[in-house]
């Protein structure tokens, strides 16, 4: 078992990682809730709910509410039903929220928790590899139709508690999409890491080489946001590639492609853009080729316009005064936040998308 500490603004909450955490919860708690409201999805819950409850075996007050597995439901459809649970179950300011599942979860059922009574308790418990970015910094957020996480907050767990053994049953298209931002926390830490994830296939990934990729993924975000919580200076680095992931996934329609899909390309255009505007070197090769092994899906590209996509961009929280923010790399573990003009915005995703979808046809 591994456990580091977050300090936010509001309190210090601890991470705990291991092996078949989800069954040992009422010995992992730091408190104990008079009500405890379980928040998860559709597949989650098939797989893992049961485990979670037999884990609280002394809990009267135990009730769980099921959304729909998929992107489409960080909407405000599933947030009001989410209130009105609460509200059903007369939840308290000394009860708990439990987001079980993946980042939309969590995202989710933390903003129901930092809303409903301005606060309960909210503690995280991830199941997807991508959700070792998202339990852990405090932003949670539902979507709106014109873009990704309009409406949410900062709202940091109590804990989260981390059952590696739930990743056993990702689908490939998770990993894929999990990956997405480990290869982000590299990029933003040095290049002896980037090396060994862009070394991956991931149909040949260990366990323990996962093990090392969350823990040392949580480790750099756990330092960036301790220093800038709100987002004022460095946490916006942890933004990278997601200018172009966010207007992807509103424009093809949440959940028609996966969030870290999105952002592997979208880092993909972004260190193109860093080596026009910065004259970076990078490993752009190594890149293209980890993202064609590893099946990302660069077709997608293929019917979108360009100009509209910028249009989407600009709903970025990047965007100052109108001018969207794009973070780039002056090279590995050296990033920058850099306005582009939204003309040459337009000229660099013509050609990006051009040369991407030759690439991809040609091989
Ligand atoms: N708050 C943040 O800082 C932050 C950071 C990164 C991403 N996000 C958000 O996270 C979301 C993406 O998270 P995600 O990729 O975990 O998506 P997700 O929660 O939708 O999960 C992906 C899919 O995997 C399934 N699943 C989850 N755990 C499983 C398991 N153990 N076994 C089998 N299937 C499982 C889910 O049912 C779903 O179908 C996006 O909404 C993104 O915006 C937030
Ligand atoms: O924690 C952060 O800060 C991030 O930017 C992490 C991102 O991976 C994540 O997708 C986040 O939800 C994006 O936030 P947003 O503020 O751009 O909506
Ligand atoms: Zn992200």
């Amino acid at each position: 078992m591994k456990q580091l500490t977050i300090q936010s603004s509001s309190h210090a909450y601890d991470v705990i990682i291991g092996a078949g955490l989800r069954k040992k919860l009422s010995q992992k708690l730091g408190k104990s809730y008079k009500k405890i409201l379980i928040v998860t999805d559709s597949k989650v819950s098939s797989l893992y709910l049961e485990d979670v409850k037999a884990g609280l075996p002394d809990h009267e007050n135990l009730s769980h509410v099921i959304v729909p597995a998929g992107e489409a439901s960080k909407s405000m459809e599933q947030y009001s039903r989410l209130l009105d649970k609460c509200i059903e179950e007369q939840l308290d300011r000394s009860s708990l929220i439990v987001g079980l599942g993946g980042g939309m979860v969590g995202d989710l059922a933390g903003f129901v928790a930092s809303t409903y009574l301005r606060g309960v308790d909210f503690l995280q418990m991830p199941t997807t590899i991508l959700a070792h970015d998202s339990s852990v910094g405090g932003k949670v957020a539902i979507n709106h139709e014109q873009g990704k996480n309009l409406i949410g907050s900062f709202y940091s767990p109590v804990q989260v508690i981390y059952d590696t053994d739930t990743l056993r049953t990702l689908p490939d298209s998770e990993v894929r999409s999990g990956y997405g931002e480990v290869v982000k926390h590299a990029l933003l830490s040095d290049m002896d890491w980037v090396k060994e994830v862009l070394s991956e296939d991931f149909s040949e990934l260990s366990y323990s080489q996962l093990g090392d990729h969350l823990l040392a993924g949580i480790k750099v975000k756990a330092s960036i946001v301790e220093e800038d919580e709100k987002e004022h200076g460095v946490r916006r680095h942890l933004n990278l590639g997601h200018t172009l992931a966010h207007a992807l996934e509103s424009d093809l329609g949440y959940g028609e492609i996966t969030h870290g899909e999105a952002v592997a390309i979208g880092i993909f255009f972004a260190m193109k853009v860093s080596e026009k505007v910065l004259e970076s070197t990078l490993p752009v090769d190594a890149y293209s080729a980890w993202l064609k092994t590893n099946e990302y899906p660069v077709e997608k590209l293929s019917n979108l316009n360009p100009e509209r996509l910028v249009n989407r961009m600009k709903w970025d929280k990047k965007t100052i005064e109108d001018r969207i923010h794009f973070v780039l790399l002056k090279g590995v573990g050296s990033p920058a936040v850099v306005p582009i003009p939204e003309d040459d915005l337009v000229n660099h995703l013509k050609e990006f998308i051009e040369e991407v979808i030759q690439i991809d046809e040609r091989d």
